[in-house]
């Protein structure tokens, strides 16, 4: 068994799309190299450099009747006639660069439940069923990797009925998958650094025959090749092209070999030299026809490609369109020379590998591909990519119906269409395979695998120059996204034709016949009635009135072809021919005149159709035609997107999410901190405030203990220890006496004496000094008790009163400012007092402070006590004093008027008088005023006592009260 064949570097890579570009041979080079002296040398009828060269420069030759039989049945067909140009010697070794590019190219795939005529790739072997598949496919690449236009002769493939593909060909699930993974799974479409663009939507829906936005001139960029250092051998000289326009239309004839015909007869009347680009038929209806190309049956689609559409992709690359399209009868081999096979690719995939090639070699600019791929069966248009659609019940549904749209600036476009953007070429061969595998075929009389429908693959290029310094120089605006220069919106036409046919048995085939047929004779009509005068000369306006005498609208196909046929695209037409045929003679003559009719159309397509293709213009972002460059509106997305990024940046830097957090929490604490602070010195205001307020309490309180104990000092000294007390008593003694009446100067003496004791808010009547008070003074002091005995308790009632008034008085002022102060900071205080050691201290001060006010009431109602003691005592020595002076007149009366005084005359003894004269005073008996003497001494004592601390007042009013003693008692 054969062993499958290695190329001399890896095959492309069919990793996923998001990995990077595989390494891709340089085709140019590679198919240089089959044109070379090695490969010639193994036929005479090898291309040869010279044949390309001359091929292309075929638009320059000049034209002549042809002397043979064919000028004379069709007369309106020229006779080309050249002259080859010397062949150069190429560079040894290319032969190996050559088969490993072509090897190294995916077969698209094909419906398994037939036999493929065309060797399936390599990579799907393991999958393929059919050992003779296998077999071919090695043979084919066995005699790829050895150029020979040997290699792609061979016997067609067996037919096979097959009915599937859409109802035409059954596509079997055991149907080996291609390597190319075109099952119609979406591609997936990453970054790829090649392109520098970012990562687009995966299709959009959009047009497939836009883009003829320009009108037709004559090229004008003469030179791009040059400029890049590159020159195109195959497809001629640039400067073969004509300034009419002619050179940018290529014709080609490609004959396919048969090797199973059997009537020779067939091959002798031919004659095909493609050296001359001649086709000369030798028969009954004979004529030599001319080319710009004529392929025979050794010529490899390599050779194909170079000659007939490598230059034209690389225009379509600079920003021209193109239109490639295989016209031929069944089972010619149009589908052969445009998808080729795994060993011997054809247009479409070499042309993407030229692309990406290209894109390679042009680094000062930037390039987005998408495709789009559809068919047209049965006067109808289907989207070759759209996949299967789905139905409510789960069953495959309706397609949308897909139209054909016209505007000005982008003609001819169906729509809606899937489009799909690519960013390598094996992602875009799959996107094509999966079409292909869309595509219906079926068997016919002529081809196993005949394509039942027109397919046109479009590749959309969009390039732009690079921006100098990256893209960060594109941060300015929406239009510095889209400067220097515009977005050129090229369209590059891959059509694959249904072939013409007889009327074929099948009822369903011969429908589908009907309708090829009735396009393919639309589109004859269409090339046979463009005129050659459509030059440059003629207007835009002339030439769309002539269009409209065309009948472009009578088919599909010839309104898709519209822009390509009336000039705006380069053209380049491969027609396929099968010259001899297996078969009867009738079917051989029938044959013939197929071919002939091929020929044909290929001459008028030669002769009528004028390009003036010019290179397309660059929108600047704006308009139709900048709307739809997904270039254009990437940028233009990337700009915003990165300006929202810098933005987004910017304000994170400004105020990043968690420091604004922090700083804010920080800042809530430094102000609940503050405000913390804030209340605690309000809360310390408010302890010194309380803490002066108790002071002040404090102090009103000490004062008004200084006060009583004043006032009890000074009852002490009245009655006790202190002789100048008794003094001051004899003075009141005096005004005791005074107040008898006869003694005015007491009265004098005792309001001085009283105001000795300095009672504060007291109106105390003004001292007057007396000087003939002695005698009082004397008596006083001789222990005249009973009357100063009264007196100063009379005076120090007086006194307590004026001392609980000022005692009241101060609690007022302290209870009104503790309000105040309560009010202010009563709710800062709360919360600060909770807790802290300060806090603590405080209340305990208060509490300290509470205490020592405690004692101090209890104090002051010690000293009640004592006041009520003395009070009861004088009461006791009044009574004695009635008892003893009930015996006399005198005594009662003077009893009654103490008692008279006592109760009227509290504070002033000067006002009422002294009821007790000295005398009657003196008149006591010396055991009463013994007696009396005890009773004070008692008191004294008792009072010294509870001064101390010692004596419990039992049976005396309560502390819990600071009544005056007036009040208590
Ligand atoms: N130049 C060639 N060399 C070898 N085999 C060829 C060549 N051209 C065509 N064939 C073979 O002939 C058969 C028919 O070719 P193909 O399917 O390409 O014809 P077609 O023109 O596309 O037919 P249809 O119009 O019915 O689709 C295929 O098996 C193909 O491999």
């Amino acid at each position: 068994m054969a062993t499958l064949p290695r190329p001399a570097v890896a095959r492309p890579s069919i990793a996923p799309p998001t990995g990077p570009l595989p390494s891709l041979p340089v085709p140019k080079k590679s198919r240089v190299s089959n044109i070379g002296p090695t490969t010639r040398s193994s036929s005479s009828l090898l291309p040869s450099p010279a044949t390309a060269a001359r091929a292309v420069s075929s638009s320059a030759l000049s034209l002549r009747p042809s002397p043979k039989g064919y000028a004379n049945s069709v007369t309106s067909l020229p006779t080309l006639t050249t002259t080859d140009a010397p062949a150069g010697p190429l560079p040894p070794g290319r032969t190996l660069r050559k088969t490993v590019s072509i090897g190294a190219f995916p077969q698209p795939p094909k419906h398994g439940g037939r036999t493929p005529s065309h060797p399936p790739s390599p990579l799907s072997a393991s999958s393929t069923p059919s050992g003779d598949t296998l077999d071919q496919r090695l043979s084919a690449g066995s005699k790829s990797a050895t150029p020979s236009r040997r290699g792609s002769i061979k016997k067609p493939a067996p037919r096979v009925s097959n009915v599937g593909g859409r109802g035409l060909l059954a596509k079997s699930p055991l149907a080996p998958p291609s390597f190319l993974n075109g099952s119609g799974e979406s591609v997936s479409v990453a970054n790829t650094g090649h392109l520098s663009l970012p990562s687009p939507p995966q299709s959009r829906t959009s047009s497939a025959q836009g883009s003829y936005a320009t009108s037709a001139t004559t090229i004008e960029d003469i030179g791009d090749d040059e400029s890049r250092g590159r020159s195109d051998n195959a497809a001629g000289d640039r400067n073969s092209i004509s300034k009419d326009g002619k050179g940018n239309v290529v014709v080609s004839v490609r004959v396919r070999p048969d090797i199973g015909a059997k009537d020779s007869k067939q091959e002798v009347e031919w004659e095909i030299n493609n050296k001359r680009a001649l086709l000369a038929y030798k028969g009954r209806e004979g004529g030599e026809f001319f080319y710009d190309n004529v392929f025979d049956t050794q010529d490899n689609n390599a050779r194909v490609y170079d000659a007939a559409a490598k230059r034209l992709v690389r225009r379509v690359m600079e920003g021209y369109h193109g239109t490639v399209f295989a016209y031929g009868m069944t089972g010619t081999g149009k589908t052969f020379s445009m998808q080729g096979t795994a060993t011997n690719p054809g247009v479409i995939p070499l042309a993407i590998t030229d692309i990406f090639s290209y894109i390679r070699e042009t680094p000062h600019r930037e390039f987005l591909l998408r495709v789009s791929y559809l068919e047209i069966y049965n006067e109808k248009i289907h989207d070759l990519l759209a996949g299967p659609i789905i139905g409510m019940n789960g069953q495959a549904g309706a397609q949308e119906e897909i139209k054909l749209r016209e505007d000005s600036k982008r003609g001819v476009y169906a729509t809606p269409l899937k489009e799909e953007i690519v960013q390598s070429p094996t992602q875009l061969l799959r996107v094509i395979a999966r079409g292909d595998n869309a595509r219906r075929v079926a068997g016919t009389q002529f081809n196993a695998r005949s394509s039942r429908s027109h397919a046109v693959v479009q590749i959309v290029v969009e390039s732009r120059e690079r921006v100098p310094g990256g893209p960060s120089n594109l941060k300015d605006s929406k239009r510095a996204a889209i400067a220097p220069g515009g977005v050129r919106v090229s369209t590059l036409s891959l059509i694959d034709l249904a072939g013409s046919e007889k009327a074929a048995e099948n009822k369903e085939r011969r429908t589908e016949g009907s309708h090829i047929n009735k396009s393919l004779l639309t589109l004859g009509t269409v090339v046979a009635r463009i005129s050659s005068d459509q030059d440059k000369a003629t207007s835009d306006k002339d030439k769309s009135s002539k269009d409209k005498h065309l009948p472009y609208r009578d088919s599909k196909l010839t309104r898709l072809l519209q822009g390509a046929l009336s000039g705006n695209s380069l053209v380049s037409i491969l027609c396929t021919v099968q010259i001899g045929s297996s078969g009867s003679i009738a079917a051989a003559h029938s044959h013939t005149g197929e071919t002939l009719n091929t020929l044909k159309f290929a001459s008028r397509a030669k002769n009528n159709i004028v390009s003036h293709a010019k290179k397309v213009d660059e929108s600047l972002g704006a308009g139709d035609a900048g709307s739809r460059a997904l270039l254009d509106r990437y940028r233009i997305e990337i700009q915003d997107l990165r300006k929202q990024l810098e933005e987004q940046h910017k304000a994170k830097e400004s105020k990043d999410p968690k420091e604004p957090e922090s700083k804010e929490e920080e800042k809530e604490r430094e102000k609940d901190e503050e405000e913390e602070k804030a209340r605690e010195l309000e809360d310390k205001q408010r302890h010194e405030e309380q803490m002066l307020e108790m002071q002040l309490a404090r102090t009103a309180l000490k004062e008004r203990i200084e006060h009583l104990n004043r006032l009890i000092l000074s009852s002490k000294s009245l009655g006790v220890n202190n002789g100048r007390s008794f003094s001051a008593m004899s003075l009141q003694r005096g005004s005791v006496l005074s107040s008898a009446g006869d003694l005015r100067p007491v009265s004098a003496r005792s309001s001085a004496s009283h105001a000795t004791l300095e009672v504060p808010g007291h109106g105390v009547s003004q001292a007057v000094p007396n000087e003939g008070s002695e005698e009082d003074d004397s008596v006083g002091e001789n222990g005249d008790g009973s009357a100063t005995q009264g007196a100063q308790i009379q005076a120090l009632q007086s006194d307590l009163a004026d001392k609980n008034r000022y005692i009241s008085t101060l609690e007022k002022r302290l209870l009104h400012a503790r309000r105040s102060s309560h009010s202010r900071v009563s709710m800062s205080l709360s919360h600060k007092l909770g807790g802290s050691s300060e806090d603590g201290g405080l209340v305990a001060t208060i509490a300290e402070k509470d205490a020592e006010i405690h004692n101090l009431r209890a104090q002051l109602e010690d000293k009640e006590k004592m006041i009520a003691a003395l009070t009861s005592a004088r009461k006791k020595s009044d009574t004695a004093h009635e008892v003893s002076s009930d015996s006399s007149p005198g005594s009662r009366r003077t009893s009654n008027q103490s008692h008279q005084r006592s109760e009227v005359n509290v504070g002033s003894v000067k006002a009422k008088g002294s009821p007790i004269s000295p005398k009657a005073f003196l008149a006591t008996s010396k055991s009463e005023r013994q007696d009396r003497d005890e009773k004070l001494a008692d008191v004294t004592r008792m009072l010294d006592e509870m001064i101390s601390g010692r004596v419990d007042a039992n049976g005396v009013a309560r502390r819990s009260s600071l009544r005056p003693v007036t009040e208590g008692r």
